[in-house]
């Protein structure tokens, strides 16, 4: 059972949230599919029984009018797994319950309606809701067994529940297992796209898409937005004295100093070899060049042990704040690179605003 868990709580709740989205999108197409066995067992009933095909179509159209309001997406607020136990209870008790009424129905309906276990079980994997939703019909079953069939028979009736039970449960404990395997390697894959596997910060394109959403939101609701371009300075030099290893190190060290100073709204993307960029959403100007002097005066207080000696260096930092002259994100990134190179014109190690002027001023007047 462990190995069915995922290791991170916040996994389980998107791997959950998967599994609900897939459940929301086979639901309309589960109507139909119900209308079709409707008429299929309208035939069927038919077959058995002419005299009592009204009274049973007219239970089958109740419970699968009553089926149908799980699959009004969007109109009750239910969540996939109770959308689920109240489609599978109804349909299920429709043919339970019509089968009771027709000589040898639950009998010649049994074999359906255990197999039915085996559906659900691919539908919904997950062993607390699988059980959920077909816990009622199979109580049904037993207690119309009950009822109805002698006692030999519905012996044999309870012990097909109690054999198909455990049988559901165990494809419904595969089927979990495999679709947890797929949704951890489709987060690795996912984590490996969106993050640089050097440094640890996002890769250029998920910092891009991050960003693009974020401006465009800002601009919507005219909220303040503010970026930070880093780059090392003389990484060059620091490359050839302390070799590659350390350089990639101090690339590491940089991202771990920039996260101790952000935001947990803030987020940080490497765009470029020794080249970042920090994305402030919430942040005016005075904001954004105070959190960029603390990154530089933290990167500035590094000392990293390396064989040709101990290793410092400096960044040089371009801040600019969104403000109607950026028509998007590469006007505003724009901005921020022309304020870096500056920042390194004017000699390295110090952090330079953009202009135009802020839109969003902050208290200090920035
Ligand atoms: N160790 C390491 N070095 C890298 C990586 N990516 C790029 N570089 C190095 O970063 C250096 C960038 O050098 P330049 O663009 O000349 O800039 P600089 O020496 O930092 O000079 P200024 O930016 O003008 O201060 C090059 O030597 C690249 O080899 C990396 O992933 N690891």
């Amino acid at each position: 059972m462990r190995r069915l868990l995922l290791p991170l709580p916040e996994m389980q709740a998107e791997f959950d949230a998967q599994v609900d989205r897939g459940i929301a999108h086979l639901l309309p197409v589960l109507g139909p599919v119900c209308g079709v066995f409707l008429v299929l067992f309208a035939a069927w009933d038919a077959w058995l029984d002419p005299a009592q095909v009204f009274l049973t179509l007219r239970i089958r159209v109740a419970m699968a009018l009553l089926g149908a309001l799980a699959c009004a997406q969007g109109r009750l607020r239910w969540g996939a797994s109770w959308r689920v136990a109240w489609l599978y209870a109804t349909q299920a008790g429709a043919i339970i319950v019509c089968s009771a009424l027709l000589p040898q129905g639950l009998l010649l309906a049994l074999p359906g309606i255990t197999g039915a276990l085996f559906l659900l079980a691919l539908v919904e994997p997950r062993p607390r809701r699988f059980a959920l939703a077909a816990l009622p019909p199979s109580l049904l079953l037993a207690v119309l067994a009950g009822l109805e069939l002698p006692l030999p028979l519905f012996l044999d009736t309870v012990l097909l529940l109690a054999f198909s039970w455990p049988l559901a449960l165990g494809v419904a404990l595969a089927n979990l297992h495999l679709r947890r395997r797929a949704f951890v390697a489709e987060q690795a894959v996912l984590h490996a796209v969106r993050h640089d596997s050097l440094s640890g910060a996002l890769s250029r394109g998920y910092v891009t898409e991050l960003a693009m959403h974020d401006v465009a939101l800002a601009q919507r609701h005219g909220r303040p937005l503010a970026v930070a371009m880093l780059d090392i300075d003389h990484f060059k030099r620091v490359n050839d004295t302390y070799g590659h290893a350390a350089g990639d190190r101090a690339l590491c060290a940089l991202v771990a100093a920039c996260r101790t100073r952000l935001r947990a709204s803030d987020y940080i993307g490497r765009i470029g070899g020794e080249e970042f960029v920090c994305v402030m959403p919430e942040a005016g100007a005075a904001d954004a060049v105070a959190c960029a002097e603390r990154i530089r005066n933290e990167v500035a207080k590094l000392c990293l042990p390396a064989e040709a000696g101990p290793l410092r260096f400096t960044v040089s930092l371009g801040v600019a704040v969104l403000c109607p002259e950026h028509a998007g994100w590469a006007d505003l990134l724009r901005a921020a690179d022309a304020a870096m190179y500056e920042a390194k014109r004017s000699g390295r190690n110090r952090t330079v605003l953009a202009h135009p002027a802020p839109v969003h001023p902050g208290p200090d007047g920035y």
